[in-house]
Formats: C-alpha cells, sequence, structure tokens
C-alpha cells in the first residue's frame, strides 16, 4: 500500500486518527486542507472559501490529492468535501481508502464542542451550534454517503462500541478507532491477495 486516504464527514476524526495510523506505521501524515492553505498562501480554509469559494478550494484539493498521488508510504486526511469529485476517486484509488462512519449526532457534539469557525459549510453566526451543526451535517451526509460508500473499507464507530460493548460511540478514543482502521486496512489487503491468487 502506497498511500491511505482516509475519508469522511467534517468531524469524524480523519486528522486525528490519520496522524495516530502515520506514526504506528512509520508513513508521513498529510492533511489535504493544509496543504491547499499552503498552496493558496491563505492560513485557513475558512479564509479561502471567503476570498475565493469553495469552487476554488475545490480546484485546489484536486490538485493537491493529484500531486500526493504519485508519493510513497503516506497517510492522507482528506477534507470531508473530496469525496464529491469524480476526478478526486481517480487519484484516491491509486492507494486505499477508509471512510471513518461516525453517526451524525456525535459528528455535532464534537463540531460544537470545538466551535464551526473552522469549518466554513458549518459556520452560522447566531443560533444554537449542535442544532445547526447537526441540520447542516445530515444535508451534506444525504448528497454525500453514496460516495462515501465507495471506499475500499469502512470503520464504522456504531460497530466498534457494540464489540467493545458500549452503546455510546464518545468513549471511543482515537487510538481505539486507529486500531480498527488499521485491521480493516489488513483485512481489505488479505481480501485482495486471495482473490487475486
Ligand atoms: N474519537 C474521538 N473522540 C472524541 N473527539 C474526537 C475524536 N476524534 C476526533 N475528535 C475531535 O473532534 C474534532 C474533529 O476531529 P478532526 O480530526 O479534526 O476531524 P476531521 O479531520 O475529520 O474533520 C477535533 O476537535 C478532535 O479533537
Ligand atoms: O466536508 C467538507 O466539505 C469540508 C471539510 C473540511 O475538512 P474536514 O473534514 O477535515 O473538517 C474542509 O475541507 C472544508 O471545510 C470543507
Ligand atoms: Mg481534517
Amino acid at each position: 500500500m502506497h498511500i491511505l486516504y482516509i475519508l469522511g464527514m467534517m468531524g469524524s476524526g480523519k486528522t486525528t486518527v490519520g496522524k495516530i495510523i502515520a506514526e504506528v506505521l512509520g508513513y508521513s501524515f498529510f492533511d489535504s486542507d493544509k496543504l491547499v492553505e499552503q498552496s493558496v498562501g491563505i492560513p485557513s480554509v475558512a479564509e479561502i472559501f471567503q476570498v475565493h469559494s469553495e469552487a476554488f478550494f475545490r480546484d485546489n484539493e484536486s490538485e493537491v490529492l493529484r500531486d500526493l498521488s504519485s508519493m510513497h508510504r503516506l497517510i492522507v486526511a482528506t477534507g470531508g468535501g473530496a469525496v464529491i469529485r469524480p476526478i478526486n476517486w481517480s487519484y484516491m484509488r491509486k492507494g486505499l481508502t477508509i471512510w471513518l462512519d461516525v453517526p451524525l449526532d456525535a459528528l455535532a457534539r464534537r463540531i460544537a464542542a470545538v466551535g464551526t469557525a473552522s469549518r466554513p459549510l458549518l459556520h452560522q453566526e447566531s443560533g444554537d451550534p449542535y442544532a445547526k451543526a447537526y441540520a447542516k451535517l445530515t444535508a451534506l451526509f444525504e448528497q454525500r454517503m453514496d460516495s462515501y460508500a465507495n471506499a475500499d473499507a469502512r470503520v464504522s464507530l456504531e460497530n466498534i462500541a457494540l464489540k467493545q460493548g458500549h452503546n455510546d460511540v464518545n468513549v471511543l478514543t482515537p487510538s481505539a478507532i486507529a486500531i480498527e482502521a488499521l485491521l480493516k486496512m489488513e483485512s481489505f489487503l488479505t481480501e485482495k491477495a486471495m482473490v487475486r491468487n
């Protein structure tokens, strides 16, 4: 495996879990949002949306994913919207893709806790941050769920919690989620090798 791409909605833990996986495997870690910020020369995604537009951000995101796709031994935390452009899949298909599937209420809770300022698609000047984030995440997930389902492997926090005997995904640590992602990746690669042989 040359590259592992972590996919999932905003707040699903792509950046947090991706860094842990990179450390465990001794791979380099890249966050595509960070690379877009560097290449555009604007220090935050929110500002890129504001100064330019979402379309401008998406064009740069595709360029970043294209450039990364020729590299080796890396973990890439993508932005939550990277799955919507087919061209991005043509780059990501060169590596392995894994979807961090987190219930929307847990996402809204995490995002409300840190604030929405850094996530322009969820940012609202007024109102209850949890309720607003939940409503917007629900609409976005409707549009994106079929794309996330194209990932090679899915890490479901609900399933991990059930396996561990909890019914609350909020008790799962990033490390526990990273371990599950590594196991899923391993079984995907094993099955692929068996099909080939
Ligand atoms: N397993 C977890 N449990 C609780 N909070 C988490 C977990 N994983 C990530 N977070 C928190 O949720 C927020 C979003 O995580 P982040 O890694 O930035 O997600 P993404 O890159 O998918 O948007 C951060 O504040 C992070 O600390
Ligand atoms: O879901 C999305 O469309 C986006 C997710 C963000 O990344 P994270 O998923 O890391 O928050 C960032 O790329 C941008 O705000 C748009
Ligand atoms: Mg991120």
